[in-house]
């Protein structure tokens, strides 16, 4: 039996994958309306404190030098320490506020932004984790360090500027020219140089990022005797990239400079404008140190956030980000079982087709593999043999179609119950950090009977007598296993749990001939209990009897199912 080479079958139902939701909020990292509020009036009180204190200093400094009196001096002197322990508390308070936000950034979302990672990775076929940890921190940042802070003070810095005004209307012109004029630099600042720290940023992060890649695979980079070369094009790259780097620093130095010029020649002015009020009499000293103060004050949270754009601008950029991630990756809705599937794997119009490629790597495959079938997936390399499993495991959003396991379908359903219901060893096996029986177990929790039971069914027990220690020996990346040792430790994992479906991408490759015994034995028996084995192998003859049905792939999406098994012994539909 065949299927027609690219044709939607009858009776199927095409869907688009769920719509994404809302994405990542600020309230979803504890920045609430309650939280902004109580830290704008923590921000308002410590600068309400501050000017009461240059008012009162204006009324008493006139005073002092009308009067020359130590009493009002010394009452002075306490309102001034008075009002400095009341703003450093405040600052504390905000500091502490905001510092609980960027835990619970860093706690609340690290899993959900990992794993919105992770469904990016597999989506678009690129490793995104590591970026969006990157990302994290620089959020993180943003609110623990002195950016949210500097916001807050503008806030402060705008009652300054009230404040100036009703003094005089000229010394309020001025400040707000100087805001303006401060704001303004800091945005050309940004403006000229964000670009190039991206580019530099970037650059060093690649040549690093090229150089890990290229030393994690020591024995290839060494026995080819590529190392010199692969050294001397990072130094190379490296010593360019951070030479740009210094480049656009010092740039960043020297305008950060011309910034601070300016802020201070706005103090100035407003100081000549007060100082100008007294020739007729219409200002006096309190007022000169009145407007000192309050133009310092006005000027300085413009000033800081000048020199903390950096920040903000990767804060910002880095929350965007997230927020997108999130937004495109959420999590897909969880749907019940279809009562109308039959039992078994059902492929329904599965179409996978990526953007920006010309064709579809899957093109709306329809199969019926009933419980105890067994199907190889054939093709060429590259044909799309992996990303039908990846699919139907549920770890890709099909572009249309959807692929049942006794009627849940695989991509909307609750992780956790469905990997419980599956086995799957991947082309390039991975074993994760842990010791063999973790890595059966898929986790420590596991019942000692059940892993072993596994560790027999893959004949992988014997091998594991004869490791050092056992089930407890290492098995992460690094801990030294050989590749067949850890394909049958993988595939040990694999059939744990007797899973109702098992996904098996080119088993047999560097498996010796008894372990290839082992492997279809395993097979057998799981076909004998009713669950159901998707087989990619190149070796197709060596599944040939057990397998009743062959999925052969071509390129651009074609596809043809063939039945192997005489007429008359149904084991698979399409
Ligand atoms: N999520 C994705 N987004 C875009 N392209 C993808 C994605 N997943 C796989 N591909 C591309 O699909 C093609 C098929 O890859 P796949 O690994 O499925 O081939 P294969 O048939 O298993 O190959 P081989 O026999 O060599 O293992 C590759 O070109 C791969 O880059």
């Amino acid at each position: 039996m065949s299927g027609a080479v690219g044709s939607a079958p009858r009776g199927v139902t095409l869907r688009r994958a769920a719509p994404a939701r809302a994405g990542l909020r600020l309230r979803d990292i504890g920045v609430t309306p309650a939280l902004a509020a109580t830290l704008v009036a923590l921000t308002l009180a410590a600068q309400l404190s501050f000017l009461a204190f240059v008012l009162v200093l204006k009324h008493i400094s006139d005073g002092i030098m009308d009067t020359r009196n130590g009493v009002t001096l010394a009452g002075f002197a306490i309102a001034f320490a008075l009002m400095t322990v009341l703003s450093a508390g405040y600052a504390h308070l905000r500091s502490a506020m905001l510092g609980a936000v960027a835990e619970r950034l860093s706690v609340g979302l690290r899993a959900e932004a990992l794993s919105a990672a992770l469904r990016n990775a597999v989506r678009t076929d690129t490793a995104r984790g590591a970026t969006v940890l990157r990302e994290i921190a620089r959020v993180q940042a943003l609110f623990a360090g002195r950016a949210a802070l500097l916001a807050l003070e503008l806030i402060g810095a705008l009652v300054a500027l009230a404040v100036l005004f009703c003094l005089d209307a000229g010394l309020g012109l001025i400040g707000l020219a100087g805001c303006i004029l401060v704001t303004a630099l800091g945005l050309a600042l940004h403006h000229a140089l964000a670009p190039r720290l991206k580019a530099t940023a970037e650059a060093l992060s690649e040549t690093t990022t090229e150089l890990t890649s290229q030393l994690s695979h020591p024995d290839l980079v060494r026995g080819l005797g590529i190392l010199p070369a692969t050294l001397g094009r990072w130094q190379r790259r490296y010593a360019a990239a951070l030479g740009r780097e210094e480049a656009t620093q010092r740039r960043a130095q020297a305008m950060h400079e011309i910034e601070a010029t300016a802020s201070h020649l706005v103090q100035l002015l407003s100081f000549v404008y007060a100082a100008s009020l007294m020739f007729d009499h219409s200002a006096t000293v309190g007022l000169l140190l009145s407007v000192s103060l309050l133009s310092a004050q006005l000027l300085k949270p413009f000033s800081a956030l000048v020199s903390s754009w950096e920040s903000w601008a990767g804060g910002i950029a880095a929350w965007q980000r997230l927020r997108e991630v999130m937004r495109q990756e959420a999590p897909p809705a969880i749907l019940p079982p279809d009562p109308a599937a039959p039992a078994g794997l059902v492929i329904e119009g599965l179409e996978f087709h990526p953007p920006k490629r010309p064709a579809p790597i899957i093109g709306g495959i329809a199969l019926h593999l009933p419980p105890g079938a067994v199907c190889t997936v054939e093709g060429p390399n590259g044909v799309g043999k992996s990303t039908l499993l990846r699919l139907v495991l549920g770890l890709l959003p099909p572009t249309a179609g959807r692929v049942l396991l006794d009627g849940q379908d695989s991509f909307h359903a609750d992780r956790e119950a469905f990997g419980h219901r599956i086995g799957y060893l991947p082309q390039d096996v991975q074993l994760l950090e842990g010791d063999v029986f973790a890595n059966i177990g898929r986790g420590t929790e596991a019942a000692p009977e059940a892993v072993v039971a596994a560790a027999r069914a893959a004949g992988a027990h014997d091998m594991i007598g004869h490791l050092p220690l056992g089930y407890q020996t290492p098995a992460g990346p690094t801990a030294g296993l050989s590749a067949g040792q850890r394909r049958l430790v993988g595939l040990a994992r694999a059939l744990f749990g007797a899973p109702a479906l098992l996904v098996l991408d080119e088993p047999e490759v560097g498996l010796d001939g008894a372990a290839r015994a082992e492997l279809r034995d395993a097979v057998e028996r799981l076909r004998a209990r009713g669950g159901i084995a998707l087989v990619v192998t190149h070796e197709p003859h060596t599944w040939a009897d057990l397998a009743e049905t062959r999925l052969i792939l071509g390129p651009g999406g074609a596809w043809q199912a063939e039945a192997r098994r005489p007429a008359g012994e149904p084991a698979c539909k399409t």
